[in-house]
């Protein structure tokens, strides 16, 4: 995202010339004879104030409207003034026809929860009319408890943050939830994680701490106008003072004046002294809240640019895999409605009692529905859809026994799932294997060995095919673990594949090529990646073999974690493992996390994969985790369980860019590393762990050919 504004010279987003009023005033009313009244920046400009008659024109160009129609009629008015039960009826009405284009967001479960299956959610909330209800004292805006508990329970499982035309402090103050993001001054004010996706980098980003001392980045594209806010500020306190009702609120980025209680009669008064105050700011303009004006710096920053910048903070900009939902009722919220809706990115849900034209896809009628979509209710059904908003849970399953129940998002092709095909003569995928066998390139070939092998990719590539059409996401095709020590020869073996993939019209994008971590398979992977060619290194089972191949560039990068617990059971003397042990954690686990926040801390590309979870509790420790291998005994609990999370299971994320940048690593850690420090770094544990690995899927490899063998040449050929 590129940020245009900069330090100097903010950048005009409205071309309106600045001898025109945003508030729709007639000219007329611009050239207004002012008498007295110092320009001078440092001093207050006295208005003084108009004499009534002379304000007819505004009256007849509409302005007025704009102000009476800026916030919808309470239902308790509607009932105060005692409205015809027939017009109560029409108000419903229209409201009804207007839902058909923005429905309820409580009735459209479903379809969010669709559109946010595999994806992580992001949660956005305005706070004035979202959270709190509106009330005619700003400053007793308060949230209810139980407000504060459905916002505090939507960020347990989605980065959730808060986007206010108030200060940033006022509205941490009225939330008071340590938890979330809070964004003030209509986003000029952001206080974000420290990121390693690039926010950092903008200019006006300075880093500070937060209010438990953590560090942050604190991003104020306005700061250059703060004296000016604060001299406008003091300005109209001075220039509203004897309009009954009128209060003005600093919010150091920007400034409001309400004339919610101020008497209609006075309104004009009002925003003729707004006006007169912004004649001489040609750098701030005016914006309309609910019975608001807003004053504030003519920047192209807005809250749908504070969403952006948020997204790119929290590492989930730029992803097909993130849903961003924002909850707003206020004509500033458009804009970040806009946003979502333009890059067709997520949803914005406007919350209004009244019919409106709106950006956003989903509506709700006021704070109280707000608070129950925040609740736990609203977006969990399953334990398994409470976990898959947070890590990609990926069933395992050689065979896809459980297609329709666990449709897998992803799939890996290996001599493994050749063996189950052959031994089910039944599957689906059978007929991919027979054509392998009856390839004529395959079969032409002399050499025995040679003829197995064409036949061994050619099965793999039918089968890899056949599984792209089926799964969303990328299929792994497994590289003969027989080449493990020969970076060359893996290469050369990924080159046969994707050319035979090419045949079959599987592209790259939709490809990994799945090679053991030992150092000649990382350099295979960092040149494979140089080329654009994605990998998968696998048998990773100790912290020098993730950062070894977090440094080549590898996509995925898996570790298996229950073998490293069976590990340690039996053994003991490496070093990792014990010291794992020694801090009360699991070794397995420990090292999914330290190999995420390295991959987060230090801004690699890869996802890492936890596979080898036993239970759900392993999962639940991983949560946060890009893809997690889950048995289907697992999926399936998961699955059977509506049980709102409790102390037992609670989904919280584990695992996050946020605690990533907290976490610290040793200079050793740090090294780049080469075949030696490699070697030198893994311990008993991985040794023989990578060995057992590799002889596994020797021994299968060498039996798929032996099956081969003994049908080739089928009867048809
Ligand atoms: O972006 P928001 O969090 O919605 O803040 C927008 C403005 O909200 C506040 O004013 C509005 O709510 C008041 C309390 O309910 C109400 O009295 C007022 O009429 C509304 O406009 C806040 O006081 C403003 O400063 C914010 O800009």
């Amino acid at each position: 995202m590129e940020l245009k504004s900069n330090h100097s010279s903010p950048v005009l987003t409205d071309p309106t010339p600045l001898n025109k009023s945003r508030l729709g005033i007639h000219s007329n009313l611009l050239s207004y004879p002012q008498s007295g009244g110092s320009l001078s920046s440092g001093k207050y400009i006295t208005i003084p104030r108009k004499k009534p008659g002379k304000l007819d024109d505004v009256r007849s160009n509409g302005w007025l409207d704009a102000m009476k129609s800026s916030s919808p009629p309470r239902k308790k008015l509607i009932k105060d003034i005692n409205i015809e039960v027939a017009a109560a009826d029409d108000i419903d009405i229209a409201y009804c026809s207007w839902m058909i284009k923005y429905p309820s967001a409580l009735k459209s479960f479903d379809q969010i929860s669709k559109n946010a299956k595999n994806k992580k959610i992001a949660v956005f909330l305005d706070y004035d009319g979202t959270l709190s209800p509106i009330v005619d004292d700003p400053d007793r805006a308060f949230m209810s408890d139980s407000m504060r508990s459905a916002v505090r329970n939507v960020a347990k499982y989605f980065p959730t943050a808060i986007i206010s035309g108030r200060s940033r402090d006022k509205v941490y103050e009225l939330v008071g939830l340590t938890e979330l993001y809070y964004a003030g001054s209509h986003g000029m004010d952001i206080m974000s994680p420290v990121s390693h996706t690039g926010s950092n980098g903008h200019t006006n980003c300075i880093r500070s701490t937060d209010q438990q001392g953590k560090e942050v980045n604190l991003f104020q594209p306005a700061r250059e106008f703060i004296p000016m806010i604060d001299e406008v500020f003091k300005t109209l306190v001075e220039n509203t003072k004897d309009i009954k009702g009128a209060k003005v609120e600093n919010h150091k980025f920007c400034a409001s004046v309400h004339y919610r209680n101020v008497e209609e009669k006075n309104w004009p008064t009002i925003a003729q002294c707004v006006h007169d105050i912004l004649k001489d700011y040609p750098r701030l303009r005016l914006t309309h809240g609910r019975k608001v004006l807003e004053i504030r710096p003519v920047i192209d920053w807005n809250k749908g640019k504070a969403v952006q910048f948020l997204l790119e903070s929290l590492g989930l900009s730029d992803r097909d895999d993130v849903l961003p939902i924002y909850i707003g009722d206020d004509k500033t919220d458009e804009d970040a409605f806009k946003v979502l809706r333009e890059g067709n990115r997520g949803y914005g849900i406007l919350v209004s009692p009244v019919p409106k034209e709106s950006k956003a896809f989903y509506s709700l009628r006021d704070p109280s529905e707000v608070e129950y979509v925040d609740a736990q209710e609203f977006w969990l059904s399953t334990e398994l859809d409470a976990v898959s908003a947070l890590s990609e849970i990926v069933p395992d399953t050689v065979i896809f026994d459980d297609f329709e129940k666990f449709p897998p998002t992803a799939a890996t092709v290996s001599s493994s799932l050749l063996l189950g095909i052959l031994s089910l003569p039944d599957t689906i995928f059978r007929n991919a294997v027979d054509m392998a066998l009856a390839d004529s390139t395959c079969s032409a070939l002399d050499n025995h060995e040679l003829r197995l092998s064409c036949f061994v990719n050619k099965a793999l590539v039918n089968v890899g095919g056949d599984l792209a059409k089926l799964v969303p996401g990328r299929v792994s095709t497994e590289v003969d673990a027989r080449l493990a020590y020969d970076t060359h020869g893996i290469i050369r073996r990924v080159h046969d594949l994707l050319k035979l993939y090419n045949d079959v019209n599987v592209p790259p994008e939709r490809l990994l090529f799945k090679i053991p971590s030992t150092w000649q398979g990382i350099e295979a992977s960092r040149l494979l990646e140089s080329e654009g060619i994605q990998t998968h290194l696998t048998f990773v089972y100790s912290f020098a073999q993730a950062a070894a191949a977090a440094q080549a560039g590898a996509s995925v990068i898996q570790i298996f974690v229950g073998r490293l617990r069976d590990w340690a059971r039996n053994h003991s003397g490496d070093p990792e493992i014990d010291a794992a042990i020694q801090r009360g954690e699991d070794p397995g686990l420990a090292l999914v996390t330290k190999a995420y926040n390295y991959i987060h801390k230090y801004g690699h590309k890869s996802k890492l994969m936890a596979a080898a979870v036993r239970n759900k509790q392993d999962l639940f420790s991983l949560l946060g985790v890009d893809y997690i291998i889950a048995p289907l005994k697992v999926l399936q609990s998961l699955k059977e369980s509506v049980t709102a999370p409790d102390e037992k299971y609670s989904y919280v994320r584990r695992l996050s860019p946020q605690s990533a940048a907290s976490y610290n690593f040793t200079a050793e850690e740090l090294v780049k590393f080469d075949q030696l420090s490699l070697a030198s770094s893994m311990g008993p544990a991985s040794v023989e762990l990578l060995a057992a690995g590799l002889d596994g899927y020797v021994n299968q490899a060498k039996r798929v050919e032996e099956l081969f063998d003994k049908i080739w040449p089928p009867p048809n050929v």
